[in-house]
């Protein structure tokens, strides 16, 4: 069985137009008007259980939309959609049992009582045996370092130490499919990195299916074997982000500062049959050598390194996932290629020698099944 299985999923949403000025204001008692606008525009994708998918896109691009779908809270306009077996909207009771969910902004923890008083709340709504809870919450615990934290009310952490209690309460009733919207907002890089290490033994331990969405491409790195792009509504990419970024870049450049400076032939001699590889003199101590992806790096660098020039300090310039991810927002498109953007990595010389909750937080945004 699929964890995620969805198809022509579509959700619009109706604003209200306000008029302008008095005039407008009293026509808008009298005589509302509308506008419709698309949020999730016919996405189709699975997801099989055990999978850590990264679901990006810009600000407003649908993914919290798409997420709301997923967990029930969220009515789709049209489409089918089945999270492990259910239709989230329809089978709430059953279904919020095996999911867990964390809103990055939004917390489903009890604002003034102690983290513990939270969590042990939170077992009664998801009836999970005490024994059980027990083990759970004591793994947990200590995977995450909370042992001091439990005693003290949620409004007294800090957002790092909260957002570790947010992680163990999406996981206390051992969720199949955990739905992550930005986990990592607003954390200094020693959280994030527990966080994702934590995440990634979750799913290798327990298989748990993690759908993750992200403005931090780090996040997607580290975690994720596929990454779903979404832009104004539609999926423009659903695949590796391996393949994403060879698909996108071009090259790589590798600068040398020499202590003496080799004529440009002499370079040119050095890398002869490399094919696509070029140099240019960027100073009268410094020469770039441009390489295609075709050519591997290391072949290259042996080839100046084995001349016994006099290399004093070496640049790989990489392309950039970040740049990469802007440039294809920009276009609005991931399957054509986009003009090259690098960013700078310094190697020297030396280097390279060698919830049932989350309904009730987000109570506000729930909808009521349509009526036929
Ligand atoms: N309840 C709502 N009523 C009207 N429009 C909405 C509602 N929720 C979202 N939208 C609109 O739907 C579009 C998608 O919003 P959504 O929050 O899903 O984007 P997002 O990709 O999660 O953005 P962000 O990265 O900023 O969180 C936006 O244009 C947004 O204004």
């Amino acid at each position: 069985m699929l964890a995620i299985d969805v198809r022509d999923l579509r959700k619009q949403f109706q604003v209200q137009k306000n008029r302008e000025g008095l005039g407008g204001a009293l026509k808008d008692l009298f005589k509302r008007e509308y506008n419709d606008i698309t949020a999730v525009n016919d996405i189709t994708f699975q997801i099989p259980q055990g999978e850590i998918c990264g679901y990006i896109g810009e600000n407003g691009a649908g993914k919290s939309t798409t997420i709301k779908m997923l967990t029930g809270i969220l009515v789709p306009t049209s489409g089918h959609l089945q999270v492990n077996g259910y239709v989230p909207y329809k089978e709430r009771e059953k279904f919020v049992r095996e999911i867990g969910v964390v809103f990055g902004q939004r917390s489903q923890l009890w604002w003034d009582i102690g983290v513990i008083e939270s969590f042990q709340l939170l077992r009664k709504v998801y009836r999970v045996p005490e024994a059980e809870f027990r083990v759970r919450l004591d793994e947990l615990v200590e995977r995450l370092h909370l042992g001091d934290l439990l005693n003290r009310p949620v409004r007294k952490l800090s957002l790092g130490q909260r957002m570790r209690c947010e992680l163990v309460a999406s996981l206390l009733h051992n969720p199949s499919i955990v739905f992550l919207d930005e986990p990592t907002i607003g954390l200094d890089i020693v959280v994030k990195t527990e966080i994702r290490e934590f995440l990634k033994k979750i799913n290798r331990e327990h298989g748990t299916t993690i759908l993750l969405t992200t403005h931090d491409l780090q996040d997607i790195e580290a975690l994720c074997s596929r990454v779903i792009m979404l832009d104004d509504g539609r999926i423009i990419y659903d695949g590796s982000l391996e393949e994403l970024k060879s698909r996108w870049r071009k090259g790589r450049e590798l600068q040398f500062q020499f202590g003496e400076m080799p004529s440009h032939d002499v370079l040119k001699q050095l890398t002869e049959g490399l094919e696509g590889v070029h140099w240019t003199i960027d100073n009268e101590l410094t020469a770039t050598m441009w390489l295609p992806h075709e050519v591997n790096v290391s072949d290259a660098l042996a080839r100046v390194v084995g001349s016994r020039a006099d290399i004093r300090d070496i640049k790989i310039t990489e392309t950039n996932t970040d740049d990469i991810v802007r440039e294809i927002y920009q276009s609005g498109s991931a399957s054509t290629e986009a003009t090259e953007k690098l960013s700078q990595s310094s190697v020297t010389a030396e280097a390279v020698n060698e919830a049932v909750k989350v309904p009730v937080a987000a109570a506000s945004d729930r909808e009521k099944e349509p009526q036929s």
